[in-house]
């Protein structure tokens, strides 16, 4: 079982994460090395994903082999910065169905403000991964699970690249049943709702909108 929180503390994650934090890093580097550590997340969140096995001929016999079905597992970007993450995570299972949550956050009130929602059919019976790389205030992240749930989505997990301790709280108040998987816990939020030391807006890195 997944805990409610996993910080992956892997070297390669880590060293990637600090060439996204710095100020100078290029939208071209940002969302290269974002589309590399969601690979290695997506190693962690999948852990424990099912598994069947089909019968295979190797050069020298047959054998009962392992194998997901990557058909349930369904992918949930929360737009638009979710699809920094999305990217990869479909490179490695490109069987999986796709849905998007379109979120923005006001920034004066810091709630969500949706203005799109589209989801495979069948969630109950998925697992179902949300991607946000930032998980601030955890009112996006919190929000979007509910939409998920409400959709029938009974088998959740939340993978981010920065997670503030104000925003992990609020997911295990609101969500204890979804597990999060994530780079890095950072110190705080700033007056802003702002992640510190964190990485800036991560939609605008990645797409250069500022
Ligand atoms: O935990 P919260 O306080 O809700 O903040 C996190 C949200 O803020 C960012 O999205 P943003 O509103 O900047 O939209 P964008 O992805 O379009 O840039 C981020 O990608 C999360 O969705
Ligand atoms: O630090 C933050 C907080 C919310 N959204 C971001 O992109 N960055
Ligand atoms: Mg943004």
């Amino acid at each position: 079982m997944l805990e409610h929180l996993t910080v992956v503390t892997h070297p390669l994650v880590q060293h990637k994460l600090t060439l996204m934090r710095d100020k100078d890093a290029s939208t071209n580097s940002f969302r290269r090395l974002l589309r590399e550590i969601s690979q290695l997340l997506a190693y962690e969140i999948t852990r424990e994903m099912e598994m069947t096995t089909r019968r295979i001929q190797t050069p020298l016999c047959e054998m009962d082999a392992p194998v997901i079905d990557g058909k349930k597992l369904a992918l949930i970007s929360i737009l638009r910065a979710g699809n920094g993450l999305l990217d990869g995570v479909l490179e490695l299972i490109p069987a999986a169905r796709v849905g998007f949550v379109g979120l923005y956050r006001d920034e004066a009130t810091l709630q969500p403000v949706q203005y799109y929602y589209k989801v495979p059919a069948g969630l109950e019976d998925r697992l179902v991964i949300a991607l946000d790389p930032m998980l601030a205030t955890g009112n996006s992240s919190a929000a979007a699970v509910d939409l998920l749930k409400k959709s029938g989505a009974r088998n959740i997990r939340f993978m981010c690249l920065l997670a503030a301790p104000e925003g992990v709280a609020r997911m295990k108040e609101a969500h204890p049943d979804v597990p999060i998987v994530t780079a890095a816990v950072d110190e705080r939020l700033n007056e802003h709702g702002y992640i510190v030391p964190g990485l800036g807006d991560a939609g605008d890195r990645m797409f250069g909108t500022k």
